[in-house]
């Protein structure tokens, strides 16, 4: 066994950056490239990417939903490490409402599998949103911070942003294109902790699980 290999398992939950990484519609794509390169007789290899904040798997910052507040630099790093409860929500149709829920009780962090199969190659645009009412009644449980496999909290053509707000109003924190499709329902610690980009509207995240000791 590796001398790095963790005693308890390790799940990595985040999407791949790379080329052909499907963002939002009209958003960057995600760049890479070599600015020095070694095989042109650089001593080293270095690259330069360019990419949007919401590209793959990330942590919204409040500025992203309310102009003025916290950006990603700003945030608190707590409620993006500690244990958390994930939350098979396949088969739920049109969003994720209260009754979809399982009992939850005593759980900071709640994250929710959607897809049977996690998209990496392609956009989808129908994915579970969370209402509102959902994220309110969460919020009301003691849940800090919401996580989940789509692209976003709310639906794709939402303008009203109706989960984002009501993350706002009870001071949550989110993640969103998380990949767990190799995760069972339970209990997990995790960490994803968002990059610290001054004026940032999000900040990118290695996520990951690990088993509880
Ligand atoms: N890239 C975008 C461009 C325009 C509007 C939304 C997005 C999003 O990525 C949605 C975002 N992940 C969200 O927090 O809902
Ligand atoms: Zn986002
Ligand atoms: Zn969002």
């Amino acid at each position: 066994m590796s001398s790095w290999k963790s005693t308890r398992r390790i799940w990595d939950i985040s999407q791949t950056l790379r080329p052909d990484l499907p963002v939002w519609p009209g958003d960057t794509r995600f760049g890479f490239e070599r600015t020095w390169r070694m095989d042109e007789g650089s001593p080293v290899n270095v690259g330069r990417m360019t990419m949007s904040t919401h590209s793959g798997t990330h942590a919204d910052a409040p500025l992203h939903y309310a102009q003025g507040a916290l950006d990603a630099a700003s945030m608190e790093i707590d409620p993006y490490i500690g244990t958390c409860l994930v939350v098979d929500a396949r088969g739920v149709s049109g969003e994720i409402d209260i009754a979809d829920l399982p009992h939850i009780d005593s759980a900071d962090r709640v994250l929710f599998r959607t897809w049977d199969s996690f998209p990496h190659d392609e956009w989808r645009s129908d994915w579970l949103p969370i209402a509102a009412e959902t994220i309110e009644w969460l919020a009301l449980q003691g849940v800090k911070l919401i996580g989940t496999d789509a692209p976003s909290v709310d639906p794709q053509e939402s303008k009203t942003m109706d989960a984002h707000h009501a993350v706002l109003k009870h001071d949550m924190r989110i993640l969103e294109g998380l990949v767990l499709d190799d995760v069972d329902e339970g209990r997990y610690e995790l960490v994803a902790l968002p990059l610290k980009v001054g004026g940032g509207d999000a900040g990118l995240c290695r996520a990951i699980l690990r088993e509880l000791a």
